[in-house]
């Protein structure tokens, strides 16, 4: 099945292009090197407990280095923002890849977000920072929808494939999913640091996903 192309699902946002010329390789991995160090500040101690001389200091690397590649703390938030959002076309791609129709797929996505969310502190940072965009103050890439609309395309073919339960709204169920998921993530880390993720995230799937099966 052929997803939508997703609005703000750049798998690579336009901030992290990779120059054509070799040399440039070096300062990429640099590069990677900030934003890594950058996210495990910022989903630690969010935007405001975080300086960019604390990245500095993390990447072993002078604070004018840093500017070098990210010239203020707000855009290094939003280059992390936006590498988090690189991670869910690859994901979808995995998922597609095991065939399981649309309705597996979806399985899959979720399942592979719920994995993310546990272990990548890109996402981790990305969705916190994400809740503190007021203090970053520059633009960034609106929340959720892309997911909304991946789902509600996969769940309308589930539907149509007879997969999907005939009486569930496509839009609906994806809106449900999204919106429960989110909840799950949020209450998880902010009661135990995701410590409990996973038991959380298997409740939601069997109690709100698989009763969604025809
Ligand atoms: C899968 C739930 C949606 C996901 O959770 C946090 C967030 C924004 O930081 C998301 C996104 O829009 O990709």
């Amino acid at each position: 099945e052929d997803a939508p192309k997703l609005a703000g699902w750049e798998s690579t946002p336009p901030s992290a292009r990779r120059s054509p010329d070799l040399r440039q390789d070096r300062a990429q991995r640099t590069r990677e090197l900030v934003l890594n160090c950058a996210a495990e500040l910022f989903a630690a101690r969010g935007f405001h407990g975080t300086s960019v001389q604390d990245v500095a200091a993390a990447a072993k690397m002078t604070k004018g280095a840093v500017y070098f590649h990210f010239p203020g703390k707000e855009v290094l938030a939003v280059a992390v923002v936006e590498a988090h959002y690189t991670r869910w076309p690859a994901l979808l791609e995995r998922a597609k890849a095991q065939q399981a129709g649309p309705l597996g797929t979806v399985l899959a996505m979720v399942d592979g977000a719920a994995e993310a969310f546990a272990d990548d502190v890109v996402v981790q940072a990305g969705a916190r920072l994400q809740l503190e965009s007021i203090l970053i103050g520059l633009p960034l890439p609106t929340p959720y929808i892309g997911w909304i609309e991946l789902l509600t395309d996969l769940l309308g073919q589930a539907l149509e494939q007879g997969e999907l339960r005939p009486d569930v709204d496509p839009g609906a169920a994806a809106r449900t999913i999204v919106s429960a998921f989110f909840g799950m993530q949020h209450i998880s880390a902010t009661l135990y640091d995701r410590a409990d993720l996973r038991e959380r995230w298997s409740e939601v799937r069997e109690l709100v996903l698989l009763p969604l099966r025809a």
